[in-house]
Order: structure tokens, then sequence, then C-alpha cells
């Protein structure tokens, strides 16, 4: 059934908000599970419709799942490499990770190509081209990845951008070729070392995860371990701008604030207070914003991911703000939504040009994870009060653990309603 959430605004949020464990790292951790031939055992695993599907992916290639509160245990000594060229796999982004596990336990995996947000085309030719370099047979059949290797052999990638998606599954691959894989120009983000320490744990030989070169020794055998899933920065993050665009008194806890330092810059040059300790942030609205220039990049730069719900809060600062995306070029649903609601903005190239403007209650739609985020935060932050009405929570729940939980508990009036 699908459902819309009602959002009341004008109420500044206060009080104190528990991150889950990241959603891009435990989407990489629950496949690589695969790799070993005993259990692994996941803590600090978020409850969000991505890592569910997954585990019925799981399940369905043999895996024996327990999944209790946030720890889950997976058996994969059972697993095969069944064929899945459709269903789950298209409903989220993350399901070409099974290509670079299973290819790494079995030598074969056929899977159809990734779903998850497709705010605008999101190709896998790098992970292909990793795939060939270490020596697999990639082959396209009826829209499905058919993906073999009689042996893995390590090599030296250069990757053309430093794809998350890529590093991870090359690793993932790597881990049980023979020799040795350098990987150049990897991605840096903190998941990528989330998933790096998970195969160490588990008997990989991984070394530089984090920087732009990793090496991967490959080994014979990978065993079973337990792992504590890093937080989630892009769910501590949209909190944090929520905080500052209703005015709000909002600390973050369970946070790692190092992989917050763009954010947290960018907010402070807006002229939001901001107080860090060791595992939480405070964030403190203020009356009146400045703007500022934000430009998403690759880790360490500003998150992609929280460059929709930053474009809520760059419509409340005084004079014109230039947010641009350089990961992803077209990466702007949110904002004919946002104009829905009142707020001057328009799309030039891979910019999105925002004046300061006040947001009135409207009905608008998610068509994807990030850009309802900033819609519901736009919806918080009307002044005026009135009720926005936001479709496609399907959308939202891949990526925000109780949302509506954690919200009514810093005192915003938020609830979920069916789509008639
Ligand atoms: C499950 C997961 O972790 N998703 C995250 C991951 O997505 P994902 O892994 O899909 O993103 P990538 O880092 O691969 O994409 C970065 C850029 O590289 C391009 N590209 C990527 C791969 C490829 O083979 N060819 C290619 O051209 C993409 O179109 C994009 O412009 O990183 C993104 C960038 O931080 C985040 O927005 C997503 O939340
Ligand atoms: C784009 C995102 O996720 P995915 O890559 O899983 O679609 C996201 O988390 O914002």
């Amino acid at each position: 059934m699908l459902e819309k959430l009602m959002v009341v605004g004008g109420r500044p949020l206060r009080g104190t908000v528990q991150i889950s464990g990241a959603k891009n790292s435990a989407v990489a951790l629950i496949p690589a599970a695969i790799l070993a031939e005993t259990s692994v055992t996941l803590d600090n695993l978020p409850h969000l419709s991505d890592v569910a599907i997954y585990t019925e992916i799981l399940t369905d290639l043999g895996a024996t799942i327990d999944w209790n509160e946030d720890r889950m245990t997976i058996d994969p000594s059972r697993m095969k490499s069944l064929p899945m060229p459709n269903g789950k796999v298209k409903k989220l982004r993350a399901s070409y990770y099974l290509m670079g596990a299973l290819l790494g336990r079995f030598g074969e995996a056929t899977i159809g190509l990734p779903g998850g947000c497709n705010f605008e085309p999101r190709p896998i030719d790098l992970h292909i081209k990793g795939f060939e370099a270490l020596g697999a047979e990639v082959s396209n059949e009826n829209g499905a990845l058919k993906i073999r290797a009689k042996e893995l052999r390590g090599a030296k990638i250069y990757l053309d951008m430093a794809s998350v998606g890529a590093t991870i599954n090359i690793m993932l691959a790597a881990s049980r070729a023979k020799g040795v894989t350098i990987i150049e120009n990897a991605a840096k983000e903190p998941e990528i070392i989330d998933v790096a320490t998970l195969l160490n744990s588990m008997g990989a030989r991984i070394k530089g995860a984090g920087t732009e070169t990793i090496r991967i020794e490959g080994v014979t055998e990978m065993h079973g371990c337990r792992h504590s899933i890093i937080p989630d920065r892009i769910q501590a993050g949209t909190y944090m701008i929520a905080a500052a665009a209703t005015r709000g008194d909002v600390t973050v806890d369970n946070v790692i604030p190092k992989h917050m330092e763009a954010l947290t810059a960018k907010l402070q040059e807006m002229g939001v207070h901001i107080y860090e300790m060791d595992e939480s942030i405070r964030v403190v609205g203020q009356p009146e914003y400045e703007s500022v220039d934000v430009k998403a990049l690759v880790y360490p730069g500003f998150a992609t991911d929280l460059q929709s719900p930053m474009a809520s809060l760059l419509c409340q600062a005084r004079g014109v703000s230039i947010l641009t995306d350089h990961v992803y070029s077209n990466r702007f649903k949110h904002i004919p939504e946002l104009v829905r609601m009142g707020a001057k903005m328009k799309v030039e190239g891979r910019s999105a040009i925002i004046e300061g403007s006040q947001l009135s209650s409207a009905k608008v739609r998610a068509t994807d994870l990030r850009a309802g985020a900033s819609l519901v935060l736009a919806g918080l932050s009307v002044r005026t009060g009135g009720i926005t009405e936001v479709s496609g929570v399907e959308f939202i729940d891949r990526g925000y653990e109780n949302l509506v939980f954690n919200l009514s508990s810093l005192g915003a009036e938020v609830w979920r309603e069916s789509e008639e």
C-alpha cells in the first residue's frame, strides 16, 4: 500500500536523535558476507527497506539469516550462485554488489541491472571493466549481466572516476583472486573503509582503503566474524540540516564528527551554531542565515546525498546561493517540487540557483530518496504552518530509519497516511 507523509510546518526541532548504522555500508557488508565460509554477524544494522530486500535476496540464494533488532547473522555456507536476472535485484541500487561477491566466491554471477533511485542514468561500466581486468568474461543476456571467470587474477585497475560502487565491487571480487590487485583513483568514502575492515576481519588482506590507492592481496579462504557498522553520515547530516532549517536545537548522537566536516563547515559559514562532541554534534539554528555556494564532490567534499536536503535550507538564506553537483550532473528532481512550495530556484547546467524565499505548504511528490528528505525538511520549515503532503514515501523508507518517530520525538508533527 502506498503512503504519504503529512508534515506540519513551523515547529522548531528540539532534543536528541540517535543515528542508526549507515545504509551505504549495510548494503555492501551484507553481500560481502557471501565471501565467507562461516557466519558473519553485523551489529548496528539499520532497519531500512533496502536492507530488508537484501536479506530476502540472500535467503533466495540459500543463506540462513537471523535478524534481531539491530543485529544480523548471515550463514552463507549453503549459498549457491543462482541467476537473478529480475525481481528483487531491480528494487535497489546496491544489488550490483552481488556481482563482485558471487564472482569472488563462485567464479560466476548472473544478475539483472540494478534499480534504486534513478534520478539520472547511473552506468556501471567501471564495475564491468574492473571484473574484466580481473579475468572475468562479461556478457549481457536479455538485460542481465552474465559474469564468469575460470580463474580471477589480481590486476592493476585505474578507475576513470572515483566510483564508490566500482571500488567496493572490485574489492569484493579481488579479495578471492589469485595475486595482488591495485585500485588507483579509488573512492575514499568512509563506507569503503567500513567494507575493507569487515573483509579484513573475514581474512582478506586489504591495505589503503580510504586513500586513492587500495592494495588487495587475494586469499583462498575467508571466514566469519563480527563487525559493527559505522553511523549513517547522510541521515546525521539530514537531521543537522533539519535543525538549522526549523531554527531548532538538536543533538545528533552516534555520529563520527569527522565524517560531517564538509557539512559542518558550510552550516557554520551560513551562521548556524555547531558544537562538536566525541560522538555527537549539537546544531543550534539562528533567526537569519547568509547565502553560500555549495559544491557536491566525492569524499571528503560535500556529499551529493546531502545536496537535496541542503537545497531546502538554502531557500531560507539571505541572497543567492549556488548549489552545484559535481558527482551527478542532473540530480535535481526536488527542485520543481520545492518551487511548488514557493521556493525561488532554477536549474542551470549542473547547478541550482537558489534565492531566499518564504515556503508555503503544498502537495508534493518524492521521486527519489534524498529528494524526499528535502521535501520533508521544506515542509517542516514552512513558518506559516500548514500541512505539506509528501507522496513517494517508499523512496524515503530506503534510507531513513524511524523517520516519523525521530521527528516526532524532536517535537515535529508528522504522520503517515495511505494514498488513495
Ligand atoms: C549504495 C551506495 O553506496 N550508493 C551511493 C554510491 O552510489 P554509486 O556507487 O552508484 O555512485 P558512484 O560513486 O559509483 O558514482 C559516482 C559517479 O560516477 C559515475 N559512474 C559510476 C560508476 C560507473 O561504472 N560509471 C560511472 O560513470 C556515476 O554516474 C556518478 O556520476 O555513491 C554515490 C556517490 O557518493 C551516492 O550518491 C550513493 O548514495
Ligand atoms: C542515491 C542513494 O542511494 P542508492 O545509490 O542506493 O540509490 C542515496 O543514498 O542517496
